[in-house]
C-alpha cells in the first residue's frame, strides 16, 4: 500500500476489507527513526480498518520495572522519572508539529503526576497500572503521528476491551472481549492497540507476560477473523536455528502451525507459545518479518502442505531441571505431566525435564504428593519439524549426530513434531552446529520456474523427471512455475514435472508482470532460478527485478546476453552484488560446450585472439542442403517446421541471431563490445524486413532467385556458400563481422553435417593449430539438454552458498 492507497481505503466501508493485524516489538518503536520506518511500513501494508498493535517504545518498559522496584525498595525515583520522561518528551518533539507536540506532552505530563503518585503511595497495588503506562505512551505518540500526516487512527487502550482470566491465567474471555472490541472501534479509521495489557474478571490490570504484545495481536486477530497477522520485529525470520549460534542456520519460509508451536514450546525467542494459542481455532496465517529490513521476506506461520512439512531445525535450552524422585511412580508422574506439560519426560524412569522457573510450583506439588524430589540442571538438543518423532530417518540422523557426545538415556518428546534429546552437560554451540549440520544439510529447497513453454520449453520438461531421479544434486528442486506469455501456473508446493504440461493446461491463469514480481519478491524457497526459454526481449528485461531479489537465471533467450554494453555490465554487477548466478551455456551452439571452453581457456592463463565459424544452425542447415536442386524458401519452411529455426526465421536470415552470438562469445573471452561493433550481412531483403512473421513466411519465395544469383557465382569459383562468423583482435584492434562468404569446398567449414555448429579458437595455446569445437548447435534434445546442464552447474554452486543472515546490532 502506499500512503495515496491507505488515504483512499479510509473511505471504504469497514468489513469490506479483510483486517490483517500489524504489531510493533519496541525495538522497532525505540527512536523517532524507528517510528519513521513503522510509519513508511504502515503505509505500504496497512488498509485502514487494520489494528496496528503496539509494545512501549524500546527500553521504557524496563525503566518502568526499576521504578516500581526503587518505590518498593523505598529509593529515590526522581532521576530516573526525569529522565525516562525526557526521552518521551524528545520522542513526541522530533514526530509531531508544534501543536500536536504541545498537546500530547500536556497529555505526558498528567500521566507522570499520576505515575509519581502511585510510585509514592501505593506502587504494589498500582503496579501493573504503572507498567501499562508504557504501551499506552506508545500508541497514543504513533496515532497522533499518523493523524498527523497519513490518517485518521485512534490509539485504545486493550484494557477496555480484552478480558482475561486473571494474570496467572491469561484466558481471554473471548464473547466479552469481542464485544467490547465492537463497542470502541471506530469506522474509517486505523485503530492502534496497546500489545501486552488486559483487564481480569475483576476489571484489574494485567500484563500477558513474556513476548505478551504478540499475544495481544493474535488475540486481536481472533476477536476479528483477521486473515493475517505480522509481527514486526527485529529478526527477519524464524531460522532452523539460533543464527548467532549457527551461521549457517537458514531461513524457515514457511512453518506449518503445529511445529511452529513446538518451537515456542522449546523456548523459540520470537514464537511464545500463548502467542499461536488464538490461531488454533481461526485460518488466519502468522507472518514473522523485520521492521528494519520490510522489504525481505519472513516466516509465515499456517497450514502448509508438502514442502514445508519437510523442514527441519534445531533448538536446544541450558535452563532445563531433571527432576527424580525415589517415590515417584508411574500414577504420579501422569499427574505431573498433566499438570505441569514438561518438555519431555520417561516413564520407565520415572523422570521428567522442566524449564527452571518451574522449578518452585514443582517442588511445592510434590512436596504434597510424594515428598522429596531432585533437581538437577541438565540440558536439551530437540530436532523440529513436522511429525518427526514418528520419521525413522530424521531420528536416525539425530542419533547420529549425537554418537559422540554424552547423554542421558531420554530420547522422546512429548510432542509428535520433536525429538529431544536430554544431555548432562550444557549444550555447546559446537553441538548444536553439528547437529544442524546433520539434520538439514540436504535440505536447501531450490525452487524451479519454467518461462516459455514452446519447442525447447517443451524438451526441457519432458528430460526434467529423470534429471531429478537420477542427478542427485537435483534432490531439492522443485518446479514450482510454468509461464507462457499469457498464462501462469505457480504452485508454491511443487508441479509434478510428469504432469506439468496437463496441468498448465488446466490451471494456468491470466497473469501480468507485476503480479510475478510480487510473487517473487516473497517466494518461500532457499534458491529460486528462472529458467527462460522465451525468444522474448520483455521477458530478458525482467532480469534485472530477478537479481534484485537474488533470483538465478539460466537463459536460452539472448537477448540480455548481446544487450547494450552499458545494460549488459549493469546486469552482470547488479547478479554479483545480489548473489544471483546467472547462466546462457545455450546461446551460443546450443547444447555444445564452446562457453565452458572460453571459459576454461581464459582460466588456465590463456589469452583468445580469434573466434570464427558457423554459429547458425538454421543457416549451417539451409547451406548445407542448398544446392540448387530445389528452391531456397522451400528449405526455410522445412527448417521452421523441425524447430531448426529461431519461431521467426529472419532472426537467422538477418545474421542478426549470428550477430548476437558472436557477441556473447566475444563477451566471454574478455572483450568489450555492442552488437554495432560487428558488420552484418543481412539476408532478408529490405522489402521483405518489416513484415509480419505469417506474411514474410508468404512471401518467402521472393528470396529464391536472389539466393540462386550467389549459388551459381560462388559454384563458378569451385565454392560453397557459407554464413560465417569472425572476430579477430589484430594490432590491438578488434575487427567483427558476420556475412555470407565463399567456402573452399576442402575447408572445415565447408563440410558439416545439417545443423551443425562449428568454432574456431584461435589462442595463445592454440595458435598454429586452432581449438576447434564442431557439433549440433540447435535442435530440441541438444538446446534442452545444455539448459540441464546449466540447471545441474547452478545447483552445484547453490549447495556450497552460506546464505548471510542479517542480525540486528551483530552484523548489520
Ligand atoms: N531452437 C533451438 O534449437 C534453440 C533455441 N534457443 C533459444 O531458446 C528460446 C526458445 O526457442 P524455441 O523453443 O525454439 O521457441 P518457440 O517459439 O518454440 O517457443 C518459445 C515459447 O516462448 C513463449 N513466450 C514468448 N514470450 C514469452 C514471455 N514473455 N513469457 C513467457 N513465455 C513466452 C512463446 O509463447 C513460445 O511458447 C529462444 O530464445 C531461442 O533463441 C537457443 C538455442 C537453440
Ligand atoms: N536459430 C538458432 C537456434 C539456436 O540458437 C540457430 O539456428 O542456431
Amino acid at each position: 500500500m502506499t500512503i495515496e492507497n491507505l488515504i483512499k481505503h479510509s473511505n471504504a466501508k469497514p468489513g469490506k476489507l479483510a483486517v490483517n493485524v500489524h504489531k510493533f516489538g519496541g525495538s522497532s518503536l525505540a527512536t523517532s527513526e524507528c517510528i519513521e520506518r513503522v510509519i513508511d511500513i504502515i503505509c505500504r501494508h496497512c488498509q485502514i480498518n487494520d489494528i496496528v498493535v503496539v509494545s512501549a517504545n524500546g527500553g521504557v518498559t524496563d525503566q518502568l520495572f526499576t521504578l516500581c522496584q526503587l518505590a518498593k525498595d523505598d529509593l529515590s525515583v526522581e532521576e530516573p522519572l526525569e529522565s525516562l520522561q525526557f526521552q518521551l518528551q524528545g520522542l513526541i518533539a522530533q514526530l509531531l508539529n508544534e501543536q500536536n507536540s504541545a498537546y500530547l506532552t500536556q497529555q505526558l505530563h498528567d500521566d507522570f503526576q499520576l505515575l509519581s503518585s502511585w510510585l509514592a503511595t501505593d506502587v504494589k497495588s498500582h503496579r501493573n497500572d504503572i507498567l501499562a503506562f508504557g504501551e499506552i505512551w506508545s500508541a497514543r505518540l504513533l496515532s497522533a503521528v499518523l493523524n498527523e500526516r497519513i490518517c485518521p487512527s485512534h490509539a485504545v487502550d486493550a484494557r477496555d476491551f480484552i478480558q482475561i482470566q486473571s494474570e496467572q491465567n491469561t484466558a481471554v474471555n473471548y464473547d466479552i472481549s469481542r464485544n467490547q472490541f465492537e463497542q470502541i472501534k471506530q469506522a474509517h479509521q486505523l485503530t492502534i492497540a496497546t500489545g501486552y495489557i488486559a483487564r481480569d474478571l475483576e476489571g484489574r490490570s494485567c500484563t500477558l507476560g513474556r513476548n505478551g504484545s504478540d499475544y495481544s495481536a493474535t488475540i486481536m486477530a481472533a476477536l476479528t477473523g483477521a486473515a493475517n497477522v505480522t509481527l514486526w520485529t527485529d529478526v527477519d525470520g524464524i531460522y532452523s536455528a539460533d543464527p548467532r549460534i549457527v551461521p549457517a542456520a537458514r531461513k524457515l519460509h514457511r512453518l506449518p502451525n503445529g511445529v511452529a508451536r513446538e518451537l515456542g514450546r522449546l523456548g523459540n525467542p520470537v514464537l511464545h507459545v500463548n502467542t499461536l494459542k488464538p490461531l488454533d481455532e481461526h485460518a488466519t496465517h502468522l507472518h514473522v518479518a523485520s521492521s528494519f529490513d520490510s522489504e525481505t521476506s519472513g516466516t509465515e506461520i499456517g497450514k502448509f502442505g508438502f514442502l514445508a512439512k519437510q523442514e527441519l531445525s534445531v533448538t536446544y535450552s541450558n535452563d532445563v531441571l531433571l527432576v527424580s524422585s525415589e517415590q515417584l511412580n508411574s500414577m504420579t508422574l501422569s499427574e505431573a505431566t498433566e499438570r505441569f506439560s514438561p518438555i519431555c519426560f520417561d516413564e520407565r524412569n520415572a523422570l521428567m525435564v522442566i524449564k527452571q522457573e518451574q522449578q518452585k510450583t514443582v517442588s511445592q506439588w510434590f512436596a504434597s504428593k510424594v515428598g522429596e524430589v531432585t533437581f538437577k540442571p541438565v540440558a536439551i538438543i530437540a530436532a523440529v519439524g513436522h511429525k518427526v518423532a514418528s520419521r525413522g530417518d530424521v531420528k536416525a540422523r539425530f542419533k547420529r549426530a549425537l554418537e559422540n557426545t554424552k547423554t542421558l538415556d531420554i530420547v522422546s518428546s512429548t510432542s509428535e513434531h520433536s525429538i529431544i534429546s536430554v544431555l548432562p552437560d550444557t549444550c555447546s554451540p559446537e553441538l548444536t552446529n553439528l547437529v544442524h549440520h546433520e539434520m538439514t544439510k540436504d535440505a536447501k529447497h531450490i525452487g524451479v520456474i519454467v518461462a516459455g513453454l514452446g519447442n525447447i520449453g517443451e524438451r526441457f520438461l519432458e528430460i526434467l523427471p529423470a534429471q531429478i531421479k537420477n542427478q542427485s544434486v537435483l534432490e531439492n528442486v522443485h518446479l514450482v512455475g510454468l509461464l507462457s506469455s499469457q498464462k501462469a501456473l505457480i504452485n508454491t508446493d511443487g508441479i509434478n514435472p510428469k504432469h506439468a504440461l496437463v496441468q498448465f493446461e488446466k490451471q494456468a491463469k491470466d497473469y501480468d508482470e507485476e503480479q510475478l514480481l510480487t510473487w517473487l519478491k516473497s517466494h518461500p524457497y532457499d534458491e529460486l532460478i528462472v529458467i527462460d526459454i522465451t525468444p522474448s526481449e520483455r521477458f530478458s528485461l525482467l532480469y534485472r527485478e530477478f537479481f534484485k531479489e537474488g533470483i538465478h537465471v539460466i537463459g536460452a533467450n539472448k537477448w540480455a546476453a548481446s544487450s547494450s554494453t552499458e545494460y549488459f555490465n549493469g546486469l552482470t554487477a547488479l547478479a554479483a552484488q545480489n548473489g544471483s548466478v546467472w547462466l546462457g551455456n545455450t546461446t551460443v551452439g546450443a547444447g555444445l560446450p564452446v562457453n565452458f571452453a572460453i571459459n576454461d581457456l581464459r582460466r588456465s592463463g590463456d589469452e583468445i585472439g580469434a573466434i570464427s565459424g558457423i554459429f547458425s544452425g538454421t543457416l549451417s542447415w539451409l547451406f548445407e542442403q542448398y544446392d540448387g536442386s530445389q528452391p531456397f524458401s522451400k528449405l526455410l519452411l522445412s527448417a521452421l517446421e523441425q524447430g531448426l529455426a529461431e519461431p521467426d526465421p529472419r532472426e537467422d536470415l538477418s545474421g542478426r541471431d549470428v550477430q548476437r552470438k558472436l557477441l556473447i562469445l566475444a563477451r566471454l573471452a574478455g572483450f568489450t563490445l555492442s552488437l554495432e561493433d560487428i558488420e552484418c550481412q543481412s539476408l532478408v531483403p529490405e522489402n521483405l524486413s518489416h513484415l509480419s512473421t505469417q506474411e514474410f513466411l508468404a512471401q518467402a519465395d521472393e528470396l529464391d532467385q536472389p539466393f540462386a544469383e550467389e549459388l551459381e557465382r560462388a559454384k563458378e569459383q569451385n565454392n560453397c556458400l557459407r554464413y560465417i562468423a569472425k572476430f579477430t583482435i589484430e594490432d590491438g584492434k578488434l575487427n567483427a563481422k558476420v556475412g555470407l562468404a565463399f567456402v573452399d569446398l576442402e575447408d572445415a567449414f565447408a563440410n558439416l553435417n545439417p545443423c551443425d555448429n562449428i568454432f574456431k579458437v584461435e589462442s595463445q595455446w592454440y595458435q598454429t593449430n586452432p581449438l576447434i569445437i564442431q557439433g549440433p548447435g540447435a535442435g530440441r534434445d541438444v538446446t534442452a539438454g545444455g539448459i540441464h546442464s546449466d540447471l545441474v552447474a547452478i545447483c552445484e554452486q547453490l549447495s556450497t552458498k552460506q546464505h548471510q543472515v542479517k542480525i540486528k546490532g551483530i552484523n548489520e
